[in-house]
């Protein structure tokens, strides 16, 4: 009787097919295999019988019969995919409404269908060896060898000093066999007593805490925030450390990580050796020896990106979402879905704690500490007695700047004292380029893209113009498009290169560094600029929100909001959540050391809530008033949030689709459907677009209602190939 196993490919397929295992394989769930599927050999995994949790995922197709079914054929070399990890696929895949297959294949990046090549070298066969010891030659490879280390053939050739063909010759009589070569572990143990910190008082009890969780070896998540510079850094490599003592491993995520030059030197610091690092733009065969190693368990701390929850941790004992309210952590494209959510479903499935960390924790966090679902530690000061930047708000109406300029006088006043004083100052626009939009004065056209709903943004110094949707480029014309006239096009509003060249203008003797994420494409180029930054190279620094980042700048003393206002227009739920985060994470950049900081935010509704807070730092207040304005609608984190997302080729497809889907939408207590509406991008990348969204009560989960909805949908309505519904369970952006 032959033995059926599901494997799943990492494909948009419904579910795991059946193959035949052949008897001599004694194939195990999470093993990794190469089956045939359409005449070509792909690559899949071994999956478990019990399939997707809670009947959440879409049917699959019925059995296919036996006779029909085509055998596995081979099993790969190397580690299975744990039972932990492969939970975690099926879980991803229910909660996202995902093709579990697209989940794992961000479990499976590391792998190909080409077998991984084994460094092999040459050792002694032990036969033959009186005929070998007939020439010199041959004798002193022999006696290399005895060690018996393998070698490559290169480096015998030298260390016996013979050609490469004795080498070979050897081989080729059997004198000598090929072996693998052991190599070197990739990941070097952290020192936990290497330098450890010494801690605050409070510092030192958090960290007891979170030392005490990691050994209860239990899930539990926990909310640890604290004012920027208080340690918060600093205390959770201490739970690291309880971690890596108790044998197992740690993963961080960040959520950028080719902006953590910083983090990594001060891991160094602490522990005296580089944790392993995970993100998208790794080389692939860095990517296979960091997978195996985590697999092997010799990579005790992973830090990366969203897609390190997809290693294969055998024995995970701590996870930390560093700036657990940043956006970043959301993935828009592909499976969509939220890192800082998922990791703490990682830690559940793997009973270790999940440490959110932020000085600005999103209102979903602080409600689940309220509900009593999280732990709460917090960090109360900064570190070493500095204290927190003043800040205030420059009201734009009563001291505008000069004429086509974007800078208030008051603000160059501060900059030029804070220069002059040889302290650093830094200027924040969360905007790329030169200008936002180009206008012609004589016809009022306004330069857009040919592909989406937006304007195209000016960017001088590579004299163009760009979608910063689609990417899409051209170069900036000489006549307006619309009215063919000569010099009429004018930029309009800032972005960070036209406050630059305003800055160069006012400031023409400072030394100014631009951080973009244009302007530093790599991680290199990144902790070059922060290196000068740190090493008082630079008097002025001018960026996007790279600047918010987690840096430590000691020299740093004023931080220049440009435009404060900039994230609360649009008219999205999280907004003003939104600003306030991103400015506070900016604000608390500066004065972390000795000097106190100051911090000017430039702003037109010097009244706003949002000011309010970030003047008064009352962070706390600020989000107490969010609750209430969203908990009587239901609004996140009150209510549940799923966005569909229908694009066609053509508007008439798309409203077509849309349409339908409106008229089949979920009736029921406690559950909503806003829409159909154009989306705010209508077109993207030619694609015509509308939303809907769902809104239901926290008690009631969307993801049943959505596939009873997309299931109706379908049944009723035939759809053009071109339509595409994306599902965005927990959705962020509202684009
Ligand atoms: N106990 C300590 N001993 C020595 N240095 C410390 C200690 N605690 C914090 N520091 C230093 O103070 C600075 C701020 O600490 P850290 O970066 O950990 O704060 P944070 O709360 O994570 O900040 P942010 O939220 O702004 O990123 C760092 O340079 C850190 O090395
Ligand atoms: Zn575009």
């Amino acid at each position: 009787m032959p033995v059926r196993v599901p494997v799943l490919l990492p494909y948009p397929f419904a579910g795991p097919f059946d193959y035949l295992c052949p008897p001599e394989l004694d194939l195990q769930p999470g093993d990794i295999v190469l089956v045939p599927l359409n005449r070509r050999a792909e690559l899949g995994v071994v999956w478990d019988e019990s399939g997707l949790p809670d009947g959440l995922a879409s049917a699959s197709a019925p059995p296919v019969p036996a006779h029909k079914l085509k055998p596995v054929t081979a099993r790969m070399d190397g580690p299975p995919i744990p039972r932990t990890l492969r939970r975690f696929v099926d879980w991803v895949a229910a909660y996202t409404l995902s093709p579990p297959g697209l989940v794992l294949a961000m479990a499976m990046r590391a792998h190909s269908v080409k077998p991984e090549t084994v460094p092999v070298g040459w050792v002694r066969s032990g036969s033959n060896e009186a005929v070998a010891r007939d020439t010199p030659a041959r004798g002193r490879v022999l006696a290399v060898l005895a060690d018996g280390r393998p070698r490559p053939t290169a480096a015998l050739a030298r260390e016996a000093e013979v050609s490469a063909g004795v080498i070979r010759s050897m081989g080729a009589l059997g004198l000598l066999r090929e072996a693998p070569i052991d190599q070197p572990a990739p990941f070097a143990l952290p020192d936990i007593d290497h330098q450890a910190a010494d801690l605050s008082p409070n510092q030192a009890s958090v960290a007891d805490t979170l030392g005490e969780m990691v050994r209860a070896r239990r899930f539990q998540p926990v909310l640890l925030d604290g004012v920027t510079g208080s340690g918060k850094t600093e205390t959770y490599l201490e739970a690291i450390a309880a971690c890596i003592a108790d044998g197992r491993q740690a993963l961080v995520l960040l959520p950028e990580i080719a902006l953590s030059s910083q983090w990594l030197q001060r891991f160094a610091r602490r522990f005296g050796t580089e944790p392993a690092i995970w993100h998208s733009e790794l080389g692939s065969a860095r990517r296979r020896v960091t997978w195996r190693a985590v697999s092997n368990g010799e990579a005790p701390v992973v830090v990366g990106a969203r897609s390190a929850l997809f290693l294969p941790f055998p024995d995970l004992g701590l996870v930390i979402v560093d700036e657990e309210h940043e956006t970043a952590f959301k993935q828009e494209d592909g499976v969509t879905y939220h890192a800082r959510d998922m990791a703490v479903v990682r830690a559940r499935l793997a009973n270790a704690p999940a440490v959110l960390v932020s000085a600005t924790p999103s209102l979903e966090t602080l409600h689940n500490v309220e509900q009593g679902r999280y732990r709460h530690l917090t960090l109360l000061s900064r570190h070493g007695g500095a204290r927190l930047p003043s800040v205030s708000a420059i009201d734009m109406r009563e001291f505008p700047p000069e004429r086509g300029r974007f800078l208030s006088p008051r603000l160059i006043q501060a900059a030029a004292d804070t220069m002059r004083a040889g302290e650093q100052a830094m200027l924040f626009l969360n905007r790329r380029g030169y200008a936002p939009l180009t206008l012609c004065r004589t016809c009022g056209h306004r330069i857009s893209c040919p592909n989406c709903t937006a304007w195209l943004v000016e960017h001088r110094a590579r004299k163009q113009l760009c979608c910063h949707h689609c990417g899409h480029t051209e170069a900036v014309p000489v006549h307006c498009p619309e009215c063919q006239a000569e010099n009429s096009l004018t930029p309009i509003g800032p972005g960070v290169e036209r406050i630059t060249e305003e800055a160069r203008e006012t400031f023409p003797d400072a030394r100014i560094l631009v951080m973009a994420s244009d302007t530093l494409p790599g991680p290199k180029s990144a902790a070059e600029a922060v290196r000068r930054i740190a090493d008082r190279e630079v008097d002025l620094v001018i960026g996007t929100q790279i600047v918010a980042k987690g840096w430590h700048f000691p020299g740093l003393t004023l931080v220049g909001v440009v435009d404060a206002d900039l994230g609360l227009g649009g008219g999205d739920l999280r907004a003003a959540e939104r600003t306030v985060q991103l400015l506070h994470q900016v604000a608390g950049r500066a004065g972390r050391a000795q000097a106190p900081g100051q911090v000017l935010l430039q702003t037109y509704t010097p009244e706003h809530p949002v000011m309010q807070a970030l003047v008064a730092n009352d962070f706390g207040r600020f989000m107490q008033r969010e609750a209430a304005e969203r908990r009587p609608g239901h609004w996140p984190p009150y209510g549940r949030l799923a966005a569909l997302i229908v694009s066609a080729d053509s508007a008439t497809d798309a409203d077509h689709a849309a349409n339908a889907l409106g008229r089949c939408a979920p009736r029921g207590d406690g559950i909503e459907v806003l829409g159909p509406a154009p989306a705010p991008l209508a077109i993207l990348r030619g694609r015509h677009r509308r939303r809907l969204l769902l809104r239901t009560r926290r008690d009631t989960a969307v993801q049943p209602i959505l596939v009873h909805w997309l299931h109706q949908w379908r049944q009723t309505t035939p759809s053009p190939r071109s339509v595409i519904v994306d599902v965005d369970v927990d959705p962020i952006s509202f684009l």
